[in-house]
């Protein structure tokens, strides 16, 4: 598991272990790793051109000790200064003695010269801002963020890419974009969710003996999922496994159901029961003929998409709702849940709600709050967490970085997934799957995260090699993706 902490948690952490330590050795730890990454990117140090950009905190202190270490070794180093009077006095030291040019940014004539330089290095490091970040980068830092990305530079952010809040990923303006992320004693948030995870690049986590308290957020890995997926035991049989009740689809939106049984069907259901209109199941059970269409007892039912809204499909929603059993919440029920506001949950044993950002903003606007679809882009974790709250069930909000929250506050990131997701049908796969985990007896995070992964490492394998995919293609590659989280939680071999 990934685990990121916030600010506050990081500062406090690091100021425990600075009171243990002498003077700057937190801050050398933490370049002699940052210069590691750099010569491992740069490949022959002697002779290359390194351009810090440095700002007036510590993150830019970082750099420059990273600088000299790399000076040392030969690279010509220029440090470029946004804030010559309050740049870190120890990490100037270090590179003017190591033999580095020092450069106010604005006696360069500032940003002509500054862009040359950044232009023509080889490496870029970004020491603008780190965790004490605020903000979209002000002036003249975001200019130099858009020179570094219109460089051939290689561009290393030290910590987290300046521009990027570090709690919420949120970029409120320029940031830099980095093809590597130093980051320093834990994950910041802000690397795992977008938007700022996408200015991040690969990010490699460097130790240097912070010892934080429980995450804010965790990311999971094959072998947290392996460890969630249910394994049928010797003598089980269909029930034990798992019945689920899958009300979906209409006469408009057949289609729904017939992904999402599917895609339930191979995410290890003991039995799937279909709930809807005659046409609809016949088409459900045409497709997949293990399916019994008509109500009966199960262990959770999934309801929502392709629902409509009509009588009919309220009709369906409020049996869902009165089966007491877990309940996934998607698509067209979101809205009539919407609609009714949380007092429908009261009775629930466990619901999950599965919202896209344009559904969320129909949840919140049950709660009395009126965020924009792009609001909730924004800042998903904020939003989620609220809806969590607010409806006292578990949210996975769905969209380009999927984030999963629970009513207590917990929260996780999901870090598998691709943008070919983006096709009809394919939230409809990500209910079967995480409807059936839920009928397995997952907890509702639980369902939620595993169906996450699963959905989008199943993605990722239908979109091989920069393929498009349909939904039913995901859909066809959860086995294979089941398959590789199997593996990799799997005991190594003697
Ligand atoms: N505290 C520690 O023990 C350690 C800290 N480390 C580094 O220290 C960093 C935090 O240092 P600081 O607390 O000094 O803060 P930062 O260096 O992250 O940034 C603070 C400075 O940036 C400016 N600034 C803030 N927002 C801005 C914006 N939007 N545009 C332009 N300028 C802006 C502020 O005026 C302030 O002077 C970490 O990210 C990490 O890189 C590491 O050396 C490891 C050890
Ligand atoms: N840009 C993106 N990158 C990665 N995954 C995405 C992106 N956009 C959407 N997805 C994923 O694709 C799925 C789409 O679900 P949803 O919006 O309900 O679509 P539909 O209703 O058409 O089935 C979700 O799992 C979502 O997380
Ligand atoms: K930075």
């Amino acid at each position: 598991m990934r685990e990121a902490h916030d600010v506050w948690q990081v500062r406090a952490a690091e100021a425990a272990l600075m009171a243990l330590l002498p003077d700057g050795a937190l801050m050398e730890r933490a370049a002699a790793g940052l210069a590691a990454t750099c010569a491992g990117l740069l490949g022959r140090v002697h002779g290359s051109r390194v351009v810090l950009l440095v700002g007036s905190g510590d993150n830019g202190g970082d750099a420059l000790i990273a600088g000299a270490r790399l000076a040392r070794r030969g690279a010509r180093v220029d440090a470029l200064l946004l804030a010559p009077q309050r740049a870190h006095a120890g990490g100037l030291a270090a590179l003017r003695g190591a033999g580095g040019r020092i450069l106010p940014a604005d006696a360069l004539g500032f940003p002509a010269a500054a862009h040359d330089l950044v232009a023509a290095a080889d490496l870029v490091v970004d020491g603008i801002v780190g965790i004490g970040g605020r903000g979209g980068l002000r002036a003249p830092a975001d200019d130099l963020a858009r020179a570094a990305a219109q460089s051939r530079a290689v561009v290393v952010a030290v910590d987290l890419p300046s521009g990027v809040d570090a709690d919420t990923g949120a970029v409120a303006a320029e940031a830099v974009r980095a093809d590597v992320t130093v980051t320093f004693g834990t994950w910041k948030p802000g690397l795992l969710v977008d938007p700022g995870a996408s200015y991040a690049g690969a990010v490699e986590l460097v130790d240097i003996g912070l010892q934080p308290p429980a995450p804010v957020l965790r990311a999971p890995q094959h072998v947290d999922i392996a460890a969630l997926l249910p394994t049928p035991a010797r003598e089980t049989d269909k029930y034990a496994r798992g019945v689920l009740g899958l009300a979906a689809g209409s006469e408009r939106y057949p289609g729904a159901a017939v992904l999402a049984a599917g895609s339930a069907l191979r995410a290890g259901v003991g039995a799937l029961r279909y709930l809807g209109p005659r046409a609809v199941a016949d088409a459900v059970v045409s497709a997949h003929p293990e399916v019994m269409a008509g109500s009966g007892r199960v262990q959770a039912y999934a309801v929502g998409p392709g629902l409509d809204t009509g009588e009919e499909a309220r009709g369906r929603f409020a049996a869902a709702l009165d089966g007491g059993v877990p309940v996934l919440v998607d698509a067209d029920a979101l809205t009539l849940l919407a609609e009714a506001g949380p007092k429908a949950l009261e009775g629930v044993p466990g619901a999950l709600l599965t919202p896209h950002a344009g559904e969320a903003v129909r949840l919140l606007a049950g709660l009395g709050e009126s965020p924009t679809r792009a609001d909730v882009e924004a800042e998903r974790l904020t939003w989620a967490v609220r809806l969590a709250a607010g409806y006292d069930a578990t949210v996975l909000l769905k969209g380009s970085t999927t984030v999963v929250a629970d009513p207590r506050g917990e929260v996780w990131v999901n870090p598998t997934g691709t943008p070919y997701l983006a096709t009809a049908g394919s939230g409809d796969v990500l209910t079967g799957v995480a409807g059936a985990l839920l009928a397995a007896g997952l907890t509702p995070a639980e369902a939620a995260v595993a169906g996450a992964y699963l959905h989008g490492l199943a993605g990722r394998i239908a979109s091989d090699g920069d393929v498009p995919c349909a939904a039913s293609d995901v859909s066809a590659a959860l086995p294979a993706a089941w398959r590789a989280v199997r593996e990799a939680g799997a005991p190594d071999e003697e």
